[in-house]
């Protein structure tokens, strides 16, 4: 058991009415979590004040409270930390009451608005399958060696994470890969976290309804590069036009990949199509299974990340040919009449935009290319005619549809995509709320060799309406419908 003065360690605390001795069972910053003898920690959210659950928490058990403001009643025998920004404190309570874990495991971050799920599992498989114990935490799952863990959000809170990364310490792993979303880095769930590695994948258009301005967004990003220490590595995509900024003020060692920029890491594409992608790395080929010229950039960033961590470049290489494509992430199949179905999770306009040109590139003549493709709710609204845009720029025939409508009105959401249709597209451009009808639809216009894309939800096996998560999987359901309609 740990005291509240035990893990208090290297916080900056205002005032303490009460004891900081008192022993504390779990550290907590739910009221509706907590349990006897528990630390309350009470947060000012983005929706509400975690001040007024106080003294549910007591109710439930919670003995000492950590706070940003002393509440008017003071409750007898209960003790009360008062801290400049309890968001920070948490992180820091949640590093010393797991014995600072991110310090025993060599643990690599990747961030960018495209590609942290794909580069972070293919980092994972190529390491489980070379016999390396590791850890991964991840949009899609998270898993320590072969057991896997489900997940709600790409990057957990700092208990949460904190925990996971103490029980891969005690399972051996040596290294975890792990996607660091915006979020967390703004929400300081990485306060106080100890990477080896952090790596940059690209920036663009999203989450502005959370950062403001993109501005806003870049910065923070750049504030985990800001954050690593000196003996990490410090990765970046030199393609990307922010990416020199992320480095700015790194003290870490600035490491480069890329495409068309001089770089440290550099490749060129050999062969592009739905057999796979043909890398040449350095002047080595590299023959893998993944397709689209995108993870010609996440399967470079792999093996810039696995080089700095590894001697065996060869067996890397070897390794990373084997590698399948990640859960949801361009997942295709063909029907036995030649449909081609893809599903992605390009759920950003410029996810959208890539997987669509990748299609443009390997398709080979007069097939149609029908994409499906929505907007979430509650979630920024701003890339709404963005996404509609792209979608008949670069499809021949566009189903705007349901995403996760979520708390909104799913024909409102459609409603704000359509007004970045233009005229001359109207023709190709149709609305169906109702996913899977949408699904049916697409399926019952194509013909043999005809592509389908379905964006937006890749591994998801729920849609959410209303707060209700209704089963949902796209791969299944087109899969089923394309059968049906075989001709
Ligand atoms: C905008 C956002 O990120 N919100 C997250 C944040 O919520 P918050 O602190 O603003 O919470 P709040 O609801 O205002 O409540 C404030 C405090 O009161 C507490 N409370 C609340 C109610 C109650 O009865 N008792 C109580 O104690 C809450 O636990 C909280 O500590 O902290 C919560 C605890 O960690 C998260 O659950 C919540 O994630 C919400 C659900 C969410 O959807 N987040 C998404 C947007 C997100 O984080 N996404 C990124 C990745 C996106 C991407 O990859 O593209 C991610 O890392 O997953
Ligand atoms: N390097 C890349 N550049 C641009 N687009 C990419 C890249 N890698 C993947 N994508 C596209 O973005 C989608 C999401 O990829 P992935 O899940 O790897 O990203 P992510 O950063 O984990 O996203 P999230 O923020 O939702 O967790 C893919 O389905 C694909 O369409
Ligand atoms: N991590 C992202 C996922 C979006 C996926 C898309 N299907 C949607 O529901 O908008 C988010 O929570 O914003
Ligand atoms: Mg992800």
């Amino acid at each position: 058991m740990k005291s509240v003065r035990d893990i208090l360690y290297g916080s900056s605390i205002k005032e303490v009415v009460g004891t900081t001795a008192t022993e504390i069972n779990q550290i907590v910053f739910d009221s509706r979590e907590v349990k006897d003898n528990d630390l309350f920690v009470a947060i000012k959210g983005a929706v509400v004040d975690g001040h007024n659950f106080i003294n549910k928490a007591i109710e439930k058990g919670a003995t000492s409270i950590i706070c940003e403001e002393k509440p008017s009643d003071i409750k007898n025998g209960i003790n009360y930390i008062v801290v400049d920004d309890a968001h920070k404190t948490l992180s820091v309570l949640a590093n010393n009451f797991y014995d600072q874990p991110s310090k025993k495991i060599k643990l690599i971050g990747i961030t960018g608005t495209n590609g942290k799920t794909t580069t972070t599992t293919l980092l994972y498989s190529l390491f489980m399958k070379m016999g390396i114990p590791v850890g991964l935490i991840s949009t899609v799952v998270n898993k320590i060696n072969d057991t896997s863990i489900p997940t709600e959000r790409t990057t957990p809170d700092a208990v949460s994470l904190n925990k996971l990364l103490a029980e891969m310490v005690d399972a051996g792993c040596e290294y975890c890969f792990m996607e660091v979303s915006s979020h967390a880095i703004h929400q300081n769930r990485v306060g106080n976290i100890y990477f080896s590695g952090g790596a940059f994948t690209n920036i663009t258009h999203e989450h502005l309804d959370y950062h403001n301005t993109f501005k806003e967004y870049i910065n923070v990003k750049k504030k985990f590069f800001d954050d690593l220490p000196a003996s990490a590595f410090a990765i970046t995509n030199a393609d990307d036009k922010n990416g020199d900024v992320m480095l700015q003020n790194t003290k870490a060692r600035q490491v480069t990949y890329g495409l068309k920029s001089v770089a440290e890491y550099k490749a060129k594409v050999v062969e592009n199509n739905f057999s796979g992608l043909v890398l040449s790395i350095n002047g080595t080929e590299l023959y893998t299974q993944l397709i689209g010229d995108f993870n010609a950039y996440n399967l470079l960033l792999v093996y810039a990340i696995a080089d700095q961590l590894l001697e065996d470049q060869l067996e890397v290489m070897r390794v990373m040919s084997e590698l399948k494509s990640v859960e949801g992430r361009f997942e295709y199949f063909k029907s036995e009449t030649g449909v081609i179905g893809i599903v992605d999770y390009a759920h950003t306009p410029d996810a959208l935009e890539n997987v669509l040109k990748t299609i443009k590139n390997i398709r080979t003549g007069n097939e149609t290319v029908f994409s499906l493709v929505g907007c979430g709710g509650d979630r920024d609204r701003t890339k709404r005619p963005t996404m509609a845009a792209i979608g008949c720029e670069w499809s021949d025939k566009l189903i705007l549809t349901s995403d996760n409508p979520r708390t909104e009105d799913p024909e409102a959401i459609i409603e704000e995509m359509m007004t970045g249709v233009g005229g001359e597209h109207f023709k190709k451009t149709i609305s169906i709320t109702n996913r899977k009808e949408a699904i049916k639809t697409a399926c019952s216009m194509a013909e043999p060799g005809d592509i389908i894309l379905i964006a937006g939800k890749g591994h998801e096996t729920y849609q959410e309406i209303n707060g209700v998560k209704h089963d949902f999987d796209d791969l299944e359901i087109l899969k089923e419908l394309l059968i049906k309609f075989e001709k």
